[in-house]
């Protein structure tokens, strides 16, 4: 089925993903789940959950192999890949405009909701995530791994998904490096600090030769990050409402505190 593992799609946090063939001819990805503690009998009862999500955002599950103690989950095949090809400019790569970025962000956030709201289903972090050393902890934008904060995950564990989401949403807002001014900006050492600042002071984000419609959609993206990225889990949105914010119009949308910014030897 994996050819002999020759294809590596990708790594994750919780192993490697093959691309594979079925019999039938459909090409699926197989994730290797390296350090995957459960046994036999619990993969099996968790992935049962996991095949019963069906939503048009959610990558489907098609099966998964249990041979000792290795567990594989096979998925359907996405040809296109990883989204960061498509909204991070690199040399060749055809970027998406921006109308599609914040679509895809809308979709995302939709996915996630489904996951919550009909599974109760919240992504825990690999364990080696959780376990970062401080230099790590923040990343190229300067963001917090909010793991890092809460021991007891359990209990937070939405918000961390939305606190990534977040992440994630700032970076689409803000990810095409190469052609735009805000760009430059993302470099500084805390962004989110940097475009707070530019919305509280009115200051309209320069996008230079964007129509006013894709001016909103940025500022909106922005917006929702910042709500997004709120460390205090009362200030954090559910993933329901940051849907609601994203469809709604702008004039309803509301400045959120100004993102606390964690300096590295403070963590
Ligand atoms: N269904 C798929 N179809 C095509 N490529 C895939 C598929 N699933 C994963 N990949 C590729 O493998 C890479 C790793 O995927 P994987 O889901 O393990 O990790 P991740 O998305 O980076 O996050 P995490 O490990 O935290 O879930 C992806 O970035 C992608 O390039």
């Amino acid at each position: 089925m994996s050819k002999g593992f020759k294809v590596i799609l990708g790594r994750g946090g919780f192993g490697s993903v093959y691309k594979g063939k079925l019999r039938s001819g459909s090409n699926v990805a197989i994730k290797m789940l390296t350090k995957s503690k459960a046994n036999g009998q619990d993969f099996i009862s968790e992935v049962t959950t996991i095949g019963r999500i069906h939503h048009t955002n959610v990558v489907p599950l098609i099966g998964y192999c249990v041979e000792g103690k290795k567990h594989a989950l096979v998925y359907e095949y996405m040809s296109n890949g990883s989204l960061d090809k498509y909204i991070f400019s690199k040399e060749g790569s055809a970027l998406l405009s921006y109308e599609k970025i914040y679509e895809i962000s809308l979709r995302v956030a939709r996915g996630i909701a489904y996951l919550h709201q009909d599974f109760g289903l919240a992504k825990l972090p690999p364990v080696k995530d959780r376990s970062l050393v401080l230099p790590e902890a923040i990343g190229t934008l300067g963001y917090i791994a909010l793991e890092l904060f809460y021991k007891n995950i359990g209990g937070v564990s939405y918000k961390v998904d939305v606190y990534s989401f977040g992440k994630l949403l700032m970076k689409m807002a803000s990810g095409r490096r190469n052609s735009d001014p805000i760009a430059e900006h993302s470099s500084q050492q805390y962004f989110p600090s940097w475009i707070y600042d530019q919305f509280k002071e009115e200051q309209d984000i320069e996008l230079e030769n964007r129509s006013e419609k894709v001016k909103i959609l940025v500022k909106k993206m922005f917006i929702v990050s910042l709500w997004c990225i709120q460390l205090k889990p009362n200030d954090c949105p559910s993933i329901e409402k940051v849907v609601e914010m994203l469809e709604g119009e702008i004039e309803r949308l509301q400045m959120p505190p100004k993102p606390i910014f964690c300096r590295q030897e403070t963590i």
